[in-house]
């Protein structure tokens, strides 16, 4: 059942394909991944942007606002994003970089990559820069993105950044994979795995502060960079009775991020109280930016799952949250 999509597009009638090319909102290309017990994820081209991530019982894990627009040049708000070259204004590019107002497209042909585990289904896409592109950040690139979902239903997301820049010049760039998880309510969630940590605060000129909760739960608007974090990392919505579990390859920073209401009524993608059904954790690599020399790669990898809270009980001493890891740890890394 593993496959890429080479396929051409297709009509969303043929149930049984674990990886098929379509139409989504506005006519925009994507491609829909299913995975054998029944959960399922989507991908915009635009962007190179996960729009949707099921369960086997169908539930949505993802959230997409109700007033995101699927319409270039604006990214999609919800899913994951792709923060690239540039994670937010560190730097002289657009928010967040360009990566995810592009459109990407499906790679064919990637080069050796580690085979997936049989029944995963995952689509390869490529990104290459325009020559408008190379106007604003003068930098050829490769970067392949793989998506799959693996037959347990985690979501997996690796990017390989290769610097192709024929005049052997290095760049530099930083990086988030900038995941909206929909919870039950901001209220009733806490994030664990990033106690005792530095951050800096965005919301006070990127100050740096040491975290000295517990865990970080939510009553107003949040906005941090998390310095130097574990690969593990857990959102425990105990309302919903579920955690998701975030785990991170080559992303040392991970931000928090909810606007809360004053932010979110000026959004004009966004909800007035939207916020109050996500929550963002973003994988990045922000305080140090990653160099790569002419002809160098870096690799990113995010993998998530979504378990039944109980699954953690007794366990939410952060510190067994961050060593009890199922993924080997040179599968991630
Ligand atoms: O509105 P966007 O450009 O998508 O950015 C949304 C948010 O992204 C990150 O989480 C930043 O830390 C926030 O400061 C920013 O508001």
């Amino acid at each position: 059942m593993s496959a890429s999509a080479s396929l051409p597009p297709g009509d969303e009638k043929q149930e049984a394909v674990p990886v098929r090319h379509c139409k989504g909102a506005n006519d925009l290309d994507k491609v829909v991944l299913r995975e054998v017990r029944g959960s399922s994820a989507e991908v915009y081209l635009y962007g190179g942007h996960v729009t949707s991530w099921r369960d086997e019982h169908g539930d949505e894990l993802l959230f997409v606002s109700n007033k995101a627009i699927f319409k270039p040049p604006k990214a999609i708000r919800g899913g994951i994003p792709i923060c690239f070259p540039q994670f937010s204004n560190f730097g002289n590019l657009e928010q967040h970089g360009f990566a995810r107002n592009r459109t990407w497209t499906i790679d064919t042909d990637p080069p050796p990559f580690p085979v997936p585990t049989s029944n995963t289904a995952y689509v390869d896409l490529i990104l290459k820069p325009t020559d408008e592109d190379l106007k604003i950040w003068p930098h050829n690139f490769e970067y392949r993105l793989r998506v799959a979902l693996s037959p347990g239903g985690d979501l997996m997301l690796t990017s390989r950044i290769r610097n192709t820049n024929a005049d052997g010049k290095a760049f530099s760039f930083t990086f988030a994979y900038h995941t909206y998880f929909k919870i039950s309510d901001i209220s009733e969630v806490r994030v664990e795995g990033l106690e005792t940590l530095d951050y800096l605060d965005n919301l006070q000129d990127r100050a740096r502060f040491t975290e000295q909760g517990d865990a970080i739960v939510f009553e107003s608007e949040l906005d941090r960079i998390y310095l130097g974090t574990p690969s593990k990392i857990a959102i425990i919505d105990h309302e919903k009775k579920r955690t998701f579990v975030v785990r991170k390859g080559g992303l040392p920073d991970a931000v928090v991020w909810n606007p809360w209401d004053k932010k979110a009524k000026a959004m004009s993608d966004f909800g007035d109280d939207e916020y109050k059904r996500m929550v963002c954790v973003e994988a990045a690599a922000i305080e140090k930016p990653i160099t790569l020399k002419a002809g160098e790669e870096w690799t990113g990898k995010l993998e998530l799952s979504a378990v039944p809270s109980s699954y953690y009980s007794g366990q939410l001493d952060p510190d067994r949250v961050i060593q009890d890891s199922s993924v080997p740890e040179d599968s991630i890394s």
